[in-house]
């Protein structure tokens, strides 16, 4: 069976899951929610799309459709290097700095703001379902002023030219990439680009009760289990509801955590484990 990912090809999901599963067939889909949804009703064997990038910060449409519509257990991550090019089609290199179109998924866009800001000022910004689907559509409009933030796998698949690279505006610019499916079993750690373990939770904290997350995260703090991430995302019944996902740096074990977990349960909050999996960087 296949791994899915967010596609279509070249997109820096498929290169996460080069990277992860070199040997295996990938299939691509257009959405975050066909790729999991395709992972939840077996068609492939694992879904690969991204979560959070170091500029950016999440992806929501990942994390909401996990917490919400499709709560598939995470048996893996990746983190990837992202280095963004400015794509045009090769009748606009000449004169590329008068693009008035830019198109890439949204994250992509945002990590290259400064870039945009000043040399592609007044340019319009349209968001499209991933960097691939961008230089794709850029590469079948010879005709319109475009161009696309996108990687040079994409460059080199649909035949379009670097004319900046290296846009991104920070250095340090990684993503990481969870690796979904419905048979909840781990990823083997017997891999030159593992680099540890870690378990991610979703804890939803009771109504009016003062001080819940502070006591929520002293159950980690006396037991020394060191968070990641902490992140909250709204529980979408009512303003001021929030679900809080957090990562801690440590596999799932027999004691500390499951002891964590029934503390914070027993302040009266919901307690959901999304998975306990090793990570990798590429
Ligand atoms: O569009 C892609 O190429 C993706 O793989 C998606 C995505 C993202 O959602 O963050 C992945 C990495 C980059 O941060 C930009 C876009």
């Amino acid at each position: 069976m296949k791994i899915g990912y967010l596609g279509p090809k070249a997109t820096f999901t498929e290169a996460a899951v080069a990277a992860l599963f070199p040997s295996e067939p990938r299939e691509p889909y257009n959405t975050i929610p066909d790729c999991i949804d395709a992972a939840a009703a077996g068609e492939i064997k694992a879904a690969v799309v991204p979560l959070e990038n170091a500029l950016e910060g999440s992806v929501n449409l990942t994390l909401d459709y996990l917490i919400h519509e499709q709560p598939l257990p995470i048996i893996g991550e990746i983190v990837v290097p992202i280095e963004q090019h400015l794509l045009v089609h090769p009748y606009h290199a000449p004169h590329w700095r008068e693009v008035k179109e830019v198109y890439s998924h949204a994250h992509a866009i945002a990590q290259c703001r400064k870039f945009l800001h000043t040399v592609l000022k007044g340019a319009s910004q349209v968001p499209m379902t991933s960097t691939s689907a961008a230089a794709k559509f850029v590469s079948e409009h010879p005709h319109l002023p475009a161009a696309a933030i996108a990687n040079r796998l994409a460059a080199n698949e649909y035949g379009l030219v670097i004319v900046q690279e290296n846009i991104h505006d920070y250095d340090y610019n990684h993503t990481r990439f969870i690796v979904v499916s419905r048979r909840n079993e781990p990823l083997s750690p017997n891999s030159p680009l593992y680099a540890g373990d870690k378990t991610t939770v979703v804890v939803m904290l009771p109504q009016d009760h003062p001080g819940a997350l502070h006591q929520v995260l002293s159950a980690f703090a006396w037991r020394r289990l060191n968070l990641t991430k902490i992140e909250s995302r709204p529980a979408k019944t009512g303003l001021g509801n929030y679900f809080f996902i957090i990562d801690i740096d440590a596999p799932l074990d027999e004691v500390l955590i499951p002891g964590a977990i029934a503390e914070i349960e027993a302040l009266g909050c919901t307690v959901q484990l999304l998975g306990s999996y090793p990570y990798y960087f590429a």
